[in-house]
């Protein structure tokens, strides 16, 4: 029997899972870490918290698995993207804390850049925009405000990495500094078309080339797990044979390798990612364009829309209006009343992601009467889930019928706000195709480790894997078009409400 260890190392905790060979979960540990929040709109993690907290969950599972952890073919990495560490090569230590994908710091920087015309190039070469979300600038940044690190970063002093980067280097011992096609598509500097970092966005930003990892596929020998570094159970010699942003190890775990298929995460925001195929495709709705999980030397790309308050939503009727003592009563509380009696709830507490981009925009609940309650409330806040994917699926339904690809035909789910049957039923009928949950919903992690048993040879296909994806359930779209299409309709208008100065 072989097993995959995978580390998914996200933003709110590091998590280590040990699957077997048919994708099940043979052992799983979890622990939280930090959030630092220094100055408002500020979001850091210290880089050493996260190596420890992924390290204890390995040691955990492997301790867990005792001999049997000989099984171990190979380990997978998979991480929050974009978040941007800077440390000494020489003694492996930060020079700054992590800056998390999150931060907006940078944003004076963004808009510099697109007052001087950047943004054209940027999408044209990444897919992306000039965004403070991606590491471009948030590089830059540290480069700007660490007292000598940029005359550092060019005697080749100093290493960049992504998540990624960071742990590999910390399990080979400090021997290897390299990330994945899918991580470096989130940076700002990497020319996803030819798959290599792109001196002229280098310059623009003003990187070192000397800082930064080497590139590979997301299958791959990255190297071997040094002695010693995962304690007494580790396996000698253990390969990292895999590599993804959580996000496409999530498309890839779902099995989703051909055009048209697409699935959409509901963690804390949403997900939503499509696979393209072999060729970039630029978004003419408001979509990134990134490079898929790549296994082999062949190009894959996404179509790729984020939510940035999904279940977060949940947390805030918990913690803000403690209408809630759990995230898993909305869904008692919502199914108490019929509908959300023309209450629409536009969770904008931090602005608009896709495919609206607004910033400013802020969170606004409208159509209260006085026969409201908080049930109402609660329902319209999980129908704004639901809502925002609806709109997300609708701007990449655009994209792929431009691009030449069917409709898409289900959408598949995971995350854990997934487990709410009446979010799936209501994300089923606004979007008129069947949302399909898989009986394995942790789906990131199970998608590298599917990627590191391709390069080591535990499954010798595509097929192979796809043969291994099982549903749990699916739900059926029973809201006749006409009904959706007049609810999307409103929706469109709360978020006109919302986004109004
Ligand atoms: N039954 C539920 N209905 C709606 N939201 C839920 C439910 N259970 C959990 N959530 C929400 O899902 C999020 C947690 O999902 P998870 O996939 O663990 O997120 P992340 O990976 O972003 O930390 C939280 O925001 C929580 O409020
Ligand atoms: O760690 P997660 O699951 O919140 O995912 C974060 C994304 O990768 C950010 O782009």
């Amino acid at each position: 029997m072989s097993y995959l260890l995978a580390l998914d190392q996200g933003t709110s905790s590091s998590r280590s899972i040990v699957f077997d060979r048919d994708g099940h979960i043979v052992a799983m540990a979890q622990r939280e870490f930090r959030q630092l929040y220094p100055q408002p709109g500020w979001v850091e993690h210290d880089p050493r918290e996260l190596w420890d907290s992924q390290r204890a969950t390995a040691q955990q599972v492997l301790a867990r698995l005792g001999a049997e952890a000989r099984a171990i073919a190979a380990l997978g990495i998979t991480n929050q993207r974009e978040t941007t560490v800077v440390w000494e090569r020489a003694s492996g230590a930060p020079i700054y804390n992590a800056i998390v994908w999150q931060d907006r710091r940078t944003e004076p920087i963004c808009a510099a850049l697109r007052a001087a015309g950047w943004e054209p190039l940027v999408q044209d070469k990444t897919g992306l925009r000039l965004d403070p979300y991606f590491s471009g600038t948030k590089l830059k940044w540290i480069l700007d405000h660490v007292p000598h690190a940029r005359s550092r970063a060019q005697r080749g002093e100093l290493a960049f990495g992504t998540v990624d980067s960071w742990l590999i280097w910390q399990l080979t011992g400090g021997r290897v500094h390299a990330t994945d096609v899918s991580n470096a598509a989130r940076t700002l500097l990497f020319n996803v078309r030819d798959n290599r970092w792109d001196e002229e966005l280098l310059r623009v930003l003003d990187i070192p080339a000397e800082l930064l990892p080497a590139v590979y596929p997301s299958s791959h020998p990255y190297g071997e797990v040094a002695a010693g570094v995962l304690g007494e159970y580790g396996p000698r010699g253990l390969p990292i044979a895999g590599v993804a942003g959580d996000q496409q190890a999530a498309l890839f775990g779902q099995a989703c390798f051909r055009p048209g298929l697409a699935k959409n995460t509901y963690g804390t925001g949403c997900f939503m990612l499509m696979h393209t195929g072999a060729r970039f495709q630029p978004s003419d709705n408001g979509l990134l364009t990134t490079s898929a999980a790549q296994p082999s030397t062949e190009r894959a790309y996404a179509l790729e829309g984020s939510v940035f308050v999904g279940g977060a939503v949940v947390q805030w009727l918990r913690d803000g209006l403690r209408a809630i003592a759990t995230s898993a009563e909305v869904e008692s509380l919502a199914a108490s009343v019929p509908d959300a009696a023309g209450v629409m709830f536009v969770p904008a507490f931090t602005g608009l992601g896709a495919p609206y981009w607004q910033p400013q925009a802020r969170g606004a609940i409208v159509g209260l009467t006085r026969g409201t309650t908080v049930a109402h409330i609660a329902r319209a806040a999980v129908e704004s889930i639901a809502f925002q994917s609806a709109a997300l699926l609708q701007a990449m339904s655009r994209d792929a019928e431009a691009g030449g690809a069917g409709p898409v035909a289900e959408l598949r789910v995971d995350g854990g706000a997934s487990a709410n049957n009446l979010l799936m039923q209501f994300q089923a009928d606004l979007l008129g195709i069947p949302v399909v949950r898989p009986q394995v919903i942790e789906t990131t992690a199970l998608g590298v480790a599917y990627l590191a048993g391709l390069q080591s040879g535990v499954y010798r296909s595509l097929d192979e894997i796809a043969a291994l994806w099982r549903q749990e359930r699916r739900f059926w779209p029973t809201l006749p078009r006409s009904q959706a299409e007049a609810l999307m309709a409103r929706w469109e208008h709360a978020v006109r409400q919302a986004t109004a100065p």
